[in-house]
């Protein structure tokens, strides 16, 4: 297979995929707009980014191409509507650089507590000022609010634990019995959470729904003095707001991501929120650690893999979870050829449409084997009828899910 990488990536990688036998093109420069031309000159099957964007337009110029995988976790870069419209299959690598993020955070808590990047640039100066920095509020003890409990959320807590911190989180659906383990609090409400925490960390990914979950209200419920860690993705918060908020002296934020952040990897930032007082920034460097570079290459190889030698897809995030089927009908028939095209054939003359259908092979020279077919609609009683009529079938049976 062809497989263009449109962005850095692990060594490593690419050296696995080409021991695979796959011909790879990694131009780790191209920017979205550059893409729909690279995909239509160079034709990959598979397509590898990062942070690059994948648009309607590049999936419309990328004929060829079946599957994309996101080296990282948030998929909100590219356009998945219009990848499920040309069946193509879209992969992330999820929690695998969920370390490297909790670390960061974490680097960020404490600097922001200790003022350690102030302290630091008055020494470069020569200034020895103990009384401006000698004034951190502590971590143990205090309280750090977990918006989202994924993957990133959950390395986070760990480390706050080992800090003595008190842990809450937030979050649609949390498991209540790995939160008790891992002595993390449920939060009643996001409000609750933000008026009750000295730290709030956001990991959540970014979607229509959370887009400006974290806006004026609710940085008017955080306590005078919290810090707001923001390393999930520009968008959940609104910046402006926040601006605002920490311009007020009331709150301070460590940010990794922006609103109007740069997708390349270098570039031009004149942001008036970085460059607040109360603002400590990165770059977007949350996933940026060698290791977790060379566990999103393993996963990215992974995924590859799989789908080029089995078919099947790890970590795919555009398949219809609703749209599963109501009936599974389940025929054991001789492993000869044309029988599952007989079957195919009969549900169509009863006009099913197949959701997903698998079929297995028992072991032994001249064997059986086993078809599963998802229905949406229940089969009448003729269509079985029909099936087992068919000599090379053994039975056939219905299942309401
Ligand atoms: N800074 C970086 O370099 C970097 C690296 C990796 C991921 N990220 C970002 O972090 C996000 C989270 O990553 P993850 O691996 O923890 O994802 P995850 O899917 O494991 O967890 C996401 C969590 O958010 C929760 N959630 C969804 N909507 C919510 C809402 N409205 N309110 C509260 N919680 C909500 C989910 O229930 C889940 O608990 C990613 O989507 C990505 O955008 C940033
Ligand atoms: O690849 C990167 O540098 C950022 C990735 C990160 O935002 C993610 O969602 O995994």
């Amino acid at each position: 297979m062809r497989i263009l990488i449109a962005d850095k990536f692990a060594p490593r990688g690419c050296e696995a995929l080409r021991e695979l036998g796959h011909e790879v093109i990694s131009e780790p420069g191209l920017s979205a707009g550059d893409l729909p031309t690279a995909l239509a000159d160079r034709r990959p099957e598979v397509l590898v980014v990062r942070s690059t964007k994948v648009s309607e337009e590049a999936f419309a110029a990328g004929g060829e191409l079946a599957l994309v995988v996101r080296a990282g976790a948030g998929v909100n870069t590219i356009d998945l509507e219009a990848a499920s419209r040309r069946g193509v299959f879209v992969a992330n690598c999820p929690g695998k650089n969920a370390i490297a993020v909790a670390e960061l955070a974490f680097g960020l808590i404490l600097a922001l507590d200790r003022r350690i990047c102030e302290a630091n640039a008055e020494l470069d100066k020569g200034v020895w000022n103990k009384k401006a920095y000698g004034k951190g509020r502590g971590l143990y003890g205090r309280t750090l609010g977990l918006v989202g409990y994924g993957a990133i959320a959950r390395e986070v807590a760990l480390r706050a634990r080992a800090f003595g911190m008190r842990i809450t989180a937030h979050a649609p659906h949390i498991d209540r019995d790995h939160a008790e383990q891992e002595k993390v609090q449920v939060a009643a409400s996001l409000d609750e959470l933000l008026a009750s925490s000295d730290v709030v960390s956001i990991h959540v990914p970014y979607r229509e729904s959370t887009r400006h979950l974290i806006g004026a209200r609710e940085l008017a419920l955080m306590p005078e003095g919290a810090l707001l860690i923001h390393t999930a993705r520009g968008g959940v918060v609104d910046d402006r707001a926040l601006a605002e908020a920490v311009s007020s002296g009331r709150i301070r934020a460590g940010l990794d991501v922006y609103e109007d952040e740069p997708s390349k990897g270098e570039a031009p930032f004149d942001s008036q929120l970085a460059r607040l007082e109360g603002v400590y920034g990165t770059p977007h460097i949350g996933a940026s650690t060698q290791q977790a570079g060379e566990a999103i290459a393993a996963e990215t190889v992974r995924i590859i893999r799989e789908f080029t030698e089995r078919g099947s897809v790890p970590n795919v995030v555009n398949l219809d979870a609703e749209h599963t089927g109501r009936f599974t009908l389940v025929v054991r028939h001789l492993d000869r050829v044309g029988v599952l095209a007989k079957i195919l054939a009969a549900l169509r003359r009863h006009q099913l449409n197949v959701q997903t259908m698998s079929n297995v092979v028992f072991k032994g020279a001249d064997g059986a084997a086993s078809a599963t077919i998802v229905l949406e609609n229940e089969p009448d009683a003729e269509l079985l009828d029909d099936i087992r009529a068919h000599e090379a079938v053994l039975g056939a049976d219905l299942r309401a899910m």
